[in-house]
């Protein structure tokens, strides 16, 4: 009993954690409503903080790839419980990501700067509307499963979880990575570009594009055909707009 009361409590911190940190990465890269924003902290040469930059990015791009991997999850859940093995992961996740904001170094240098308000507006707004379809696809592929809260509850009901397993929902008719696709706009879509915005939009984006080759090549070996017939009739990032017209209605 005390060991699934302590599963739950570590799903919910885990969770928590993950929460706290995609908020406060919301409020860093708009250098809002934070107290440390991706333009602010310690100052020093350029090198330096390009250096302590890149190695906190490659820490998170290592952690989680890794991490993520069928053959890690095979070997670490020798050691760690199954039912915590995803909150496990999300909570490392968020800590990897807690450090790269807390040690950030900015690089202040202007790459471009909107005055015009509509154009600001509009940009703000397809930020908001790239961290919506983030949040919103991850509801949509199974967000309590994806943030490890399902796997800890089934643990704490003595049932047995059983992965949602592959879809194709709504937004994954229209592209095979929405999630992504709203990282990539939320990165990108701002008045205000500083050059360590913009390292951390660039390194970002490289990421998901080589994370994204490692998780298909995951589901391709353990769907085989089912996946290369979605792969080849759903683009990965870029709508086809007829296309998703048409399967939108299907
Ligand atoms: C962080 S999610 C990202 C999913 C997708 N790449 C996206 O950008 O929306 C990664 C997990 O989703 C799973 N996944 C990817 N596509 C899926 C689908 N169509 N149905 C169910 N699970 C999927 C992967 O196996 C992986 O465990």
């Amino acid at each position: 009993m005390l060991r699934r009361i302590l599963a739950v409590g570590y799903g919910v911190l885990a969770y928590a954690a993950f929460l706290a940190a995609i908020v406060y990465t919301i409020g860093f890269l708009a250098n809002f409503a934070v107290p440390k924003g991706v333009d602010d902290g310690v100052t020093g040469t350029v090198w330096l903080a390009v250096a302590i930059d890149a190695g906190l990015l490659g820490l998170f791009a290592v952690q989680h790839s890794v991490m993520a991997r069928p053959w890690f999850k095979r070997w670490w859940t020798r050691f760690v419980p199954a039912a915590v093995e995803r909150s496990t992961f999300v909570l490392l996740s968020s800590l990897a990501v807690g450090l790269l904001l807390w040690q950030w170094r900015p690089l202040t240098a202007q790459m471009w700067s909107v005055e015009a308000m509509w154009l600001r507006t509009l940009l703000w707004t397809v930020c908001g509307l790239g961290w919506g379809l983030l949040v919103l696809s991850t509801f949509v592929i199974g967000h309590f499963d994806l943030f490890g809260l399902r796997q800890v509850l089934a643990r704490a009901r003595d049932t047995a979880y059983a992965e949602p397993g592959f879809r194709q929902p709504l937004l994954y008719r229209i592209v095979r990575h929405p999630i992504m696709v709203g990282f990539i706009v939320a990165f990108w879509a701002t008045p205000d570009m500083t050059a360590g915005h913009l390292l951390f939009a660039a390194a970002g984006t490289g990421y998901i594009l080589i994370g994204v080759r490692f998780e298909e090549h995951d589901l391709r070996r353990s769907l085989g055909e089912p996946y290369e017939r979605y792969a080849r009739q759903v683009p990965g990032f870029i709508p086809r707009v007829r296309a998703a017209a048409e399967r939108a209605e299907v």
